[in-house]
């Protein structure tokens, strides 16, 4: 039988310290997410970050959480749920971090009887700490513990036109009433390094002004490319009355060169040197409003904009579980379910 796995990032099991420093250790000490040989990596994590950062991030969660939980998780499971509703076979939801493990998530389809899955991480975009981190996960736990188990994975969905429509109606929603001047697009940074490293060409990649708008294979693989694309996408269906719009990216950690413009240089930089007044943010990189969207970009950043003399500023909510985004979804459900194996 078929069944599907959706998988998204996951969070701490609770605000307190200690959930927030057992999260981020096994988050952080991801070699896809933190790529330094591992000795390094141990000292960077153990010895440093986890002394300060789980007390400060707790803090950021605490702004966010629901009575049900973390944001991103209830969401996901909201999500997960009606997506289930809508098709005839098993839908089981894992995260890449925290309890609600991928293994949990295939274990419940097994215990199902499953034993062909369909992989759909939900990450729009492809970066070796997200997207690919999943998929390399799942392929470990399926070797190790379920080797009888058949997957089969969604590919990345920056530019496909389902998603793409889905996300313009959720943007036009919530932009219809709202005299913005400019829509920033801000999506979630990642090192530099990492495009490089992504690049399956070895050479093609320069993170420059033209690169990512000069066809190549290399975008099948490149996190820049494909943001840049979603945001062109969008634009085209977009009802823009003639505004602006631009990308950033945004939640950098520690001090390598990441992905530029950093999002919270730009909310500066528009109110102090664009004269942009009224601001609207969309984040396109998450499909489920998390830590990174409701506190980062909802509250700080409209702080940051405001403070540097912006006026009006809205961040405009993910998909979370609209019902545009549950049909989505249950097309590539289902058309994954109805795919016959041509056969020579
Ligand atoms: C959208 C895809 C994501 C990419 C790519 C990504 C890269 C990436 N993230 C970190 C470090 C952190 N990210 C944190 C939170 C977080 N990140 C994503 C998504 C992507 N990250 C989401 C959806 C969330 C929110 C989780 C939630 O519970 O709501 C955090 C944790 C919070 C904090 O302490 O700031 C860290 C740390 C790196 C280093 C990285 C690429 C190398
Ligand atoms: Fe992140
Ligand atoms: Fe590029």
């Amino acid at each position: 039988m078929k069944g599907i796995l959706l998988v998204n990032l996951g969070s701490p099991d609770s605000t307190d310290t200690k959930d927030v420093r057992k999260y981020l250790d096994e988050f952080l000490m991801d070699e896809r997410v933190l790529d330094l040989p591992y000795w390094k990596r141990f000292l960077l994590v153990k010895g440093i970050i986890l002394n300060t950062r789980p007390k400060k991030s707790g803090a950021a969660y605490k702004k966010i959480w629901w009575e049900e939980g973390s944001p991103l998780v209830v969401i996901s499971e909201r999500f997960a749920k009606k997506v289930s509703d809508k098709v005839d076979i098993p839908v089981a939801l894992g995260m890449r971090y925290g309890s609600m493990s991928i293994e949990k998530g295939i274990q419940e389809l097994v215990n199902k009887g499953v034993d062909e899955i369909y992989l759909m991480p939900m990450y729009p975009h492809y970066a070796m700490s997200s997207y690919e981190t999943v998929v390399v996960k799942a392929e470990e736990v399926l070797k190790n513990k379920f080797p009888q188990i058949k997957m089969e994975t969604l590919p990345v969905f920056y530019n496909e036109v389902n998603y793409i429509d889905a996300m313009v109606n959720n943007i036009q929603k919530q932009i219809n009433d709202f005299d913005f001047d400019h829509i920033l697009f801000s999506y979630h940074g990642i090192p530099e390094r990492h495009i490089l490293k992504s690049d399956t060409t070895k050479s093609h990649c320069k993170i420059d002004g033209s690169c990512c708008n000069t066809p190549s294979k290399a975008h099948e693989t490149c996190y820049r490319h494909q943001c840049f694309e979603t945001t062109k996408e969008i634009i085209k269906k977009l009802d823009m009355k003639g505004k602006t719009h631009s990308n950033s990216f945004q939640s950098r950690l520690l001090k390598d060169p990441w992905l530029k413009p950093y999002t919270d240089f730009e909310f500066e930089r528009f109110a102090k040197e664009e004269g942009i007044k009224n601001l609207a943010v969309v984040t396109p990189a998450f499909v489920a409003d998390c830590l990174e969207t409701l506190e980062e970009i909802a509250m700080e950043g409209k702080e940051q904009f405001q403070e540097a003399g912006g006026q009006k500023y809205k961040h405009i909510t993910c998909m979370n579980d609209n019902d545009d985004w549950v049909d989505v979804a249950v097309k590539w459900v289902n058309d994954w379910k109805d795919k016959t194996v041509e056969v020579l």
